[in-house]
């Protein structure tokens, strides 16, 4: 974990001062035992004139769940998209800075983006299975990538795929009905199953309990638990619980800028920014 000293490194903010610095890069604390997943330095984005990122640095740890936090609009969507390229779907969008993973510019020219959307799955908000049987959600993009040959190493990709998103159980007499056929917690774990069946190294998550009745909610945040022992996870989540119940690490984002980025615990027991502090104790947003 972050100590605090490196803690205050990463956000520039000296003790008990609460400004912080955003735009300084953001530091691997050299004793922790961490992996970088994904590299961001000096991010910035556009769409049109609105500058919606500025100046975006964090290092994100491989197999943690890292929250992004913050008021409505302050870009927690907008930086989630930059990691799979899917602010390239939008018009009018202008990305300057590095966005790396495993050492390489995801916005590189050569970038294959199918390639990269294999290795970082994306979870939304609603549930959206495609229109088709419990078993094609599944199996449909590992064939599609060339991950299956054989119908029973399809099965069994299906099966583990379902078992991970701890569904199994629930589907497995009824593989062959629509995936829209479940209910709405079952369907974002359909969704879940969908995104680890083509073995991504990251897992995307826009809000995606915020369409759910609690039960379900703490189905999938359980398993989203469960899941960083094999996926890097970042989520964006508007639930300060729900964040600090999932999230080993959290990024609390204001207009476009990263303002504090914690260890959790951290974050929660003793922000370093006056702005993170107002926003965690509900004083805005
Ligand atoms: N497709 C788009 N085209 C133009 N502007 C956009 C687009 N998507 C987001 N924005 C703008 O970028 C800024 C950041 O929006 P974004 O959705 O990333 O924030 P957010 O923190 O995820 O908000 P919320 O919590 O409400 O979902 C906002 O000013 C928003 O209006």
């Amino acid at each position: 974990m972050i100590n605090e000293q490196i803690a205050r490194a990463e956000t520039g903010a000296p003790k008990q001062a609460h400004d912080s610095s955003p735009g300084q890069p953001v530091r691997v604390n050299e004793d922790a035992n961490h992996d970088l997943s994904i590299r961001v330095r000096d991010l910035n984005l556009w769409y049109g004139k609105n500058q919606a990122l500025k100046n975006v640095n964090i290092d994100i740890f491989q197999k943690n769940v890292t929250a992004l936090i913050g008021p409505s609009g302050c870009g927690k969507s907008t930086f989630l998209r930059c990691l799979n390229r899917m602010n390239d779907l939008i018009k009018n969008v202008r990305i300057e800075g590095l966005v790396e993973m495993d050492g390489r510019d995801v916005n590189e020219a050569k970038m294959d983006e199918i390639a990269l959307r294999r290795r970082v799955g994306m979870v939304f908000q609603k549930p959206n299975p495609f229109p088709k049987s419990i078993y094609e959600n599944i199996a449909y993009a590992p064939r599609m990538h060339d991950l299956v040959s054989r119908k029973s190493d399809q099965d069994e990709l299906v099966e583990q795929a379902l078992r991970d998103a701890g569904l199994w159980n629930e589907v497995k007499d009824k593989l062959a009905e629509p995936g829209t056929s479940l209910s709405g917690g079952q369907q974002q774990r359909l969704c879940i199953a969908r995104a680890i069946a083509v073995k991504p190294d990251v897992i995307l998550m826009d809000e995606p309990t915020s369409a759910l009745d609690p039960i379900s909610t703490a189905t999938i945040e359980d398993l989203m638990d469960k899941l960083k022992q094999q996926f890097t996870i970042v989520t964006v989540t508007h639930n300060m619980q729900q964040a600090a119940r999932v999230a080993d690490y959290t990024a609390f984002f204001h207009l476009g800028e990263l303002i504090e980025y914690n260890d959790t615990r951290m974050m929660f027991s003793n922000p370093h920014t006056k702005k993170a502090e107002d926003y965690i104790t509900g004083r805005y947003g």
